[in-house]
């Protein structure tokens, strides 16, 4: 299973927005497709995202090969803006694309656009070979968390479908269980897009590990009735206090979870982290279109012309975060000077 995939100048997604009805792949060869992919959640999850940012740009600057160097800069500066504005919270897809544009700002004049598609190409599978390795290092330092047989609660999907690899949290999840201390997993269904019900439950059963699928509502009365002995998720971005932005109702999970004395872990790789911002409070909190509420599974479930909130993710504050596994280790409070140290190792 594999969301992200480029192979001889074409990227292929596995569309998200299907699975589990349907097995279908999309075969993007310009850039344009890939933002459209990325805007209706085709491909989707934070280090995903950004992968698929970073090939959108290869496949933009293989259409300006030939240009001046300086219109080929213009051009897929451009390009880049467009991308940007597919989705606003993942920090990733940011991440990626500065890292792209960094490849060519000290070109000089005479550089040849072909070398420099190279260039770009060769950038884009880096930062997607990476996340590989950036999931099984966040794997192995998650596990350590889990030292005897746990069931364990997940929101949204945070798996192999969201990165290039194992996943944040799920990659968390599968290391845990290969060493025997996970007992199961209860899937949140995360309304309104099902995430939890459609991708991980889907993922996890793949993989033989038992999971249980619940509504959002229930997560309360599964932590009351002991159901649950830790909470893991994954992020889209966090703060330089360690507030977290996560899927919509991961709020209400932590809170939850505090309730009950339970721990609530983030798996979140680097480029995750958004170092220019101070708190939760800084973070763009995308709004999607009100059929996302108002139906489900292409049926209308509430009254024509209805007023609607669809926020697609809320903010964690610190506070309710017992640590945040990264690939360089666990966090704990105080996170702002833990995130700081992760600044510093960055640089
Ligand atoms: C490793 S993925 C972490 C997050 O990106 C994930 O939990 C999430 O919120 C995804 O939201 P989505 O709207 O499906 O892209």
């Amino acid at each position: 299973m594999r969301s992200v995939v480029w192979s001889n100048g074409c990227l292929t997604l596995l569309n998200q927005t299907v699975l589990p009805v349907k097995i279908e792949y999309l075969e993007c060869y310009d850039w344009q497709r890939v933002a459209e992919a990325i805007r209706r959640l085709e491909v989707r999850g934070a280090p995903a995202i950004g992968a698929a940012a970073a090939f959108a740009l290869v496949l933009g600057a293989r259409k300006l090969a030939g240009l001046s160097i300086t219109e080929f800069k213009y051009k897929l500066a451009e390009t880049a803006e467009i991308l940007r504005q597919t989705r606003p919270t993942a920090v990733n897809l940011f991440w990626a694309i500065d890292r792209m544009l960094s490849v060519i700002s000290q070109l000089p004049e005479n550089a040849d656009t072909g070398a420099i598609i190279a260039l770009l190409e060769q950038e884009a599978i880096a930062i997607s070979d990476e996340d590989k390795a950036v999931n099984e290092k966040m794997a192995s330092h998650g596990a350590s968390l889990f030292t005897k047989p746990t069931s364990v609660l997940t929101h949204c999907n945070a798996g192999a479908l969201a990165t290039v690899a194992i996943g944040t949290a799920l990659g968390v999840i599968r290391k845990a269980w290969a060493q025997g201390n996970i007992k199961g997993v209860i899937a949140d269904e995360t309304r309104p897009l099902l995430q939890g019900a459609r991708l991980t439950a889907w993922e996890l059963m793949q993989d033989g590990i038992p999971v249980t699928l619940i509504t959002d509502n229930m997560a309360g009365w599964v932590m009351k009735n002991n159901m649950v002995q830790a909470v893991i998720v994954g992020a889209d971005r966090i703060a330089l206090n360690g507030d977290v932005a996560n899927k919509i109702g991961t709020y209400s999970v932590a809170v939850l979870a505090k309730e009950h004395g339970i721990p609530f872990y983030v798996a979140a790789p680097i480029s995750t982290f958004d170092f220019t911002i101070n708190s939760g409070a800084d973070i763009p909190i995308e709004e999607r279109c009100a059929t996302e509420v108002t139906s489900l599974g292409g049926n209308c479930i509430a009254p024509e012309g209805v007023q609607v909130f669809n926020p697609a993710f809320d903010v964690t504050p610190h506070t309710l975060i017992s640590a945040i596994v990264t690939e360089y280790g666990i966090l704990r409070a105080p996170y702002q000077e833990a995130i700081d140290q992760l600044y510093k190792i960055r640089k």
